[in-house]
């Protein structure tokens, strides 16, 4: 049996993660909530790590609020940074690979094409900065990591794009949606299904890798495909950034080049909009 941990247990992730447990009898995890196993006490981490004996760590807890974390970023750094530091430095010490989830908002988005594993980082909001923060302690104390940056990420769990629209929905008539920052949607389910392969595959390959669907969308493109599916009564306004205020900068450009997860793990990664149907299957609201 592999022994795995996985933090931010009401995580959209973690949640995606339980749902597929039963598909990897050969993993046994603990999940552990934020009340359970607070990432930002080194004692607490001290505590989980003495108790049992992992093989890995999924890291999914985090701070996600990307906007209120430009008014709170002490708290967005304690966890992002201190906290993946917390975790580092007690799987060195008990031998346990870590597996940390990171984001394209580590990029400032100037670039035209895909971002690979070796562009340089440039985080321009105060998550995004966090999460680059993050990733450095990571490779400060680790050799046996994967850090997993994704983008995007939405499922039938928690706070995401896709329950944002389908309860506004509800709410409003029409909204304006950002038509000028591009990404790829990615369907937390299909992280998942990567994350335990990555286990099961037991695999050595250290590193950073780019994981996300495949293709790519701007909100405006991925808000209009959620109405079509889920056959919503809601106009959509196209606006530009600048029309549509935020505390938090996005990036203009997002999308990662998943070119060398697909070779080393010989995965397929899904058209975007195929895994939003999927959702759209799985959702229990219809
Ligand atoms: N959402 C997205 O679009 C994307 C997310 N990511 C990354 O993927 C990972 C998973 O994201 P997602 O599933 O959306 O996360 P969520 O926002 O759904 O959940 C984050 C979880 O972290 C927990 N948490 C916060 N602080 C702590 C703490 N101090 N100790 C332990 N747990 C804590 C929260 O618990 P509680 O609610 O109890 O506070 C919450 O359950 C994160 O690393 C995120 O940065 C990357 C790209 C895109
Ligand atoms: C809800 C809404 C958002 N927007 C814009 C705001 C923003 O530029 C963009 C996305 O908005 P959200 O705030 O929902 O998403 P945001 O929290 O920015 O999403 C990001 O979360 C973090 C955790 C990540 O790591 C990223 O990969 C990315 O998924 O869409 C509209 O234009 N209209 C709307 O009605």
């Amino acid at each position: 049996m592999i022994s795995v941990l996985v933090t931010g247990k009401d995580s959209q992730l973690a949640q995606c993660i339980r749902d597929l447990q039963e598909n990897c009898p050969e993993i046994s995890f603990d999940f552990k909530n934020s009340k359970e196993l607070d990432i930002t006490s080194e004692q607490s981490v001290a505590k989980t790590f003495k108790a049992k004996t992992y093989d890995y760590c999924v890291n999914c807890a985090a701070y996600t609020a990307v906007d209120k974390a430009e008014i709170e970023p002490q708290k967005a750094k304690l966890v992002n940074t201190i906290g993946v530091k917390n975790l580092a430095l007690a799987c060195k010490r008990h031998n346990v690979v870590l597996i940390h989830i990171s984001t394209d908002f580590v990029f400032d988005g100037k670039k035209k094409t895909p971002y690979t594993e070796e562009d340089q980082t440039n985080p321009i909001n105060v998550y995004g900065k966090t999460k680059r923060d993050g990733e450095i302690e990571i490779q400060k104390t680790l050799k046996r990591y994967f850090i997993i940056r994704t983008s995007w990420l939405y499922s039938n769990h928690s706070n995401n794009f896709v329950r944002t629209i389908l309860r506004l929905s509800n709410e409003k008539e029409e909204i304006d949606v950002v038509n000028d920052q591009i990404g790829c949607p990615t369907y937390a389910s299909d992280l998942s299904v990567f994350i335990c392969k990555i286990i099961t595959l037991n695999s050595e390959h250290y590193g950073i890798y780019h994981f996300s669907n495949e293709g790519k969308a701007t909100w405006y493109g991925f808000a209009k495909q959620i109405i079509e599916y889920w056959q919503l009564n809601l106009k959509l306004n196209s606006v530009n950034s600048n029309e549509y205020i935020t505390k938090a900068k996005r990036p203009g450009f997002s999308v990662l080049d998943t070119s060398k997860a697909k070779h080393t793990f010989e995965i397929i990664t899904k058209e975007w909009k195929s895994s939003l149907y999927k959702c759209f299957l799985s959702y229990d609201i219809q």
